[in-house]
């Protein structure tokens, strides 16, 4: 990551900061102005008046923050960027503070040794979700592992997910992912020209992750970036991640604007006619087919089938939990993908020790495994450096307090929303030293997974907090974490990655505001050596 870059975001999102904090208003008519100032300070006193009283019974207060605006809180210093903004605060108020997004009360989170306290100890308090007006009542009906307060609903669709996504079940479908991850680089071979043409990787990304997720959750795959399902998928996954971000949507914290039909809320209802008709569609097909007898490959969706009077899932539940795959699985590893080949061709010189360490490890005549993660620690590391400095969450998934709890003398009323700040926790220079840096070196002995680094003891030896913490932890972290490798490790090894000199890389710039991914870029992908189109299959170099 390039720190003048990131010193430039900064600097835009706090001078955005102090403009909207001052909030002058400017109008021409001064009977409106003095109107509106008596209004919002009526409302402010009262709002001041509601905060402070938030004592538990001891008179513990809740932490302290900014104060934001009347009605809106701090909506407004949210809207771009909000990472950097709760980075600023961070500094301010340090690694506990509360913010107000209209009625909402959120606890910001910026320090491993809190969350472990919070997230994984008090697990029991600390383990729900808010039942956001448009991510989870009008996108997800009610439904979706991933939206779920904590209760018996969560906890069954969280088992039927965990038998699909834990060690035992992702080693039995490795031959999916690894057949994915060199259909990847053999399309990028093909799309490139061999390296003569310069390509967007993205969609080959995004197509490998989709497949993995239909073999996976519908038992089938597609077989070009250009079928129309990848289109249709990939569509759904992004309005997702553009429309419910975790505090992107001011309906969801004004109830009042809940009685409307407003534009977020149609677009909401849109988003989930959609999931509901290609997922439940899919599920609908597959059902149908099991009923006239027809062989149906093992999936998720058969299983939920199967065992659907057992578990009392009707087919709503059934839809929305393929969706919640369908859209935790893919826009976050294609994110990852594509962070990698977005930032790697500025550094040759990392490219070349990863050349080193494959080409002395695995040599030249056959691809990357998953048996020789373990022998590749410099290759391992590139991913972790990729993760830390580009986690498509930086927000996570917020938690949210089922009961009043007191911590350190500082209050946190039931209800309340728990965020994660890992884009502070990632760039702490006491854990990262020069934090804006791009440098595998520093994970170069951390040899776990990240999903054994998730249950050490110490939180600050944890890699980095891309997968979320305590009970609500990603389930699909092991079946993430191989894709990743299988595609990276490969990418790697086919190719050396450039920029074009007259297409700079755009790395401060993002789509989307609940995950996000880069904007959308072009590199040459050379092949390194002549064997990769023996290894991949491909004799003569594509016309
Ligand atoms: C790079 C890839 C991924 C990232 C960064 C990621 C990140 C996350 C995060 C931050 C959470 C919330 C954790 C918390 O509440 O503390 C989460 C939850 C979840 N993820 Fe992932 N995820 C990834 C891949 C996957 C994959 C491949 C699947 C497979 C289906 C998946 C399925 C889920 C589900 C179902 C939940 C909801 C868990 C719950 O609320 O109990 N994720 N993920």
């Amino acid at each position: 990551m390039d720190s003048s870059t990131n010193t430039t975001i900064q600097q835009a999102a706090v001078f955005n900061l102090v403009v909207v904090e001052d909030f002058v208003f400017q109008s021409k008519s001064t009977s409106l102005v003095i109107a509106t100032a008596a209004i919002a300070t009526a409302v402010y006193y009262l709002f001041s008046f509601f905060e402070s009283s938030l004592r538990d019974k001891n008179g513990n207060g809740i932490p302290a923050g900014p104060r934001g605006l009347p009605l809106l809180g701090s909506f407004p210093f949210l809207t771009q960027y909000p990472e950097l903004t709760l980075d600023y605060w961070a500094k301010k108020f340090g690694d506990m503070y509360s913010i107000w997004l209209g009625n909402q009360l959120f606890v910001i989170i910026s320090s491993p040794a809190i969350v472990k306290d919070l997230i994984v100890t008090n697990g029991a308090v600390f383990s729900s979700r808010k039942e956001m007006f448009i991510k989870s009542q009008t996108v997800f009906a009610g439904r979706g592992i991933t939206a779920t307060p904590y209760n018996d609903r969560w906890r069954k669709h969280r088992r039927i997910a965990t038998g699909w996504l834990n060690q035992r079940a992702v080693d039995s479908y490795t031959p999916i992912l690894d057949r994915e991850a060199t259909v990847l680089v053999k399309a990028m071979y093909q799309e490139s020209k061999a390296g003569q043409v310069p390509i967007n990787p993205q969609p080959h990304a995004g197509r490998a992750s989709l497949n993995n997720m239909l073999s996976i959750v519908f038992g089938f795959r597609t077989d070009s970036i250009y079928h129309p399902l990848v289109g249709r998928a990939l569509k759904l996954s992004r309005e997702f991640m553009n429309s419910t971000g975790p505090m992107s949507n001011l309906v969801d914290f004004i109830p009042f604007l809940q009685n409307f039909r407003t534009p977020m809320r149609v677009r909401g209802e849109k988003l989930h006619q959609g999931l509901v008709e290609t997922y439940g569609g899919f599920i609908k097909d597959i059902e149908h087919k099991m009923q006239m007898g027809v062989n149906v490959p093992d999936c998720l969706a058969k299983t939920m089938i199967d065992t659907k009077e057992e578990e009392q899932m009707g087919h709503l539940d059934m839809a929305i939990l393929a969706s919640a795959f369908m859209i935790g699985g893919v826009e976050t590893t294609a994110a990852i993908m594509q962070w990698f080949s977005a930032l790697i061709p500025a550094y040759p010189e990392i490219q070349r020790k990863a050349h080193e360490e494959l080409d002395k490890v695995v040599g030249r005549d056959r691809l990357p495994t998953v048996e020789d993660e373990k022998n590749l620690p410099y290759c391992h590391a590139i991913i972790k450096e990729v993760e830390r400095c580009h986690n498509p969450f930086w927000l996570g998934t917020p938690h949210v307090a089922n009961e009043d709890f007191t911590y350190r003398g500082q209050f946190i009323p039931k209800d309340t929303v728990v965020v994660l700040n890992t884009w502070t926790m990632h760039h702490d220079p006491s854990r990262h030293s020069e934090p804006e840096r791009f440098n595998p070196e520093r994970y170069l002995d951390d040899s776990l997974t990240s999903a054994d680094s998730a249950n050490l003891t110490d939180p600050y030896q944890r890699d980095h907090w891309m997968f979320g913490a305590g009970r609500r932890i990603c389930p699909g972290m092991i079946v993430a974490e191989r894709e990743i490798w299988l595609t990276i490790s490969r990418m790697l090894w086919a190719f050396t990655m450039e920029s074009l000199p007259d297409e700079p890389i755009d790395l401060k710039e993002y789509d989307g505001l609940s995950g996000r991914s880069p904007v959308p870029f072009r590199i040459n992908l050379i092949p390194r050596h002549d064997k990769v189109a023996q290894v991949l299959g491909m004799e003569e170099a594509p016309a």
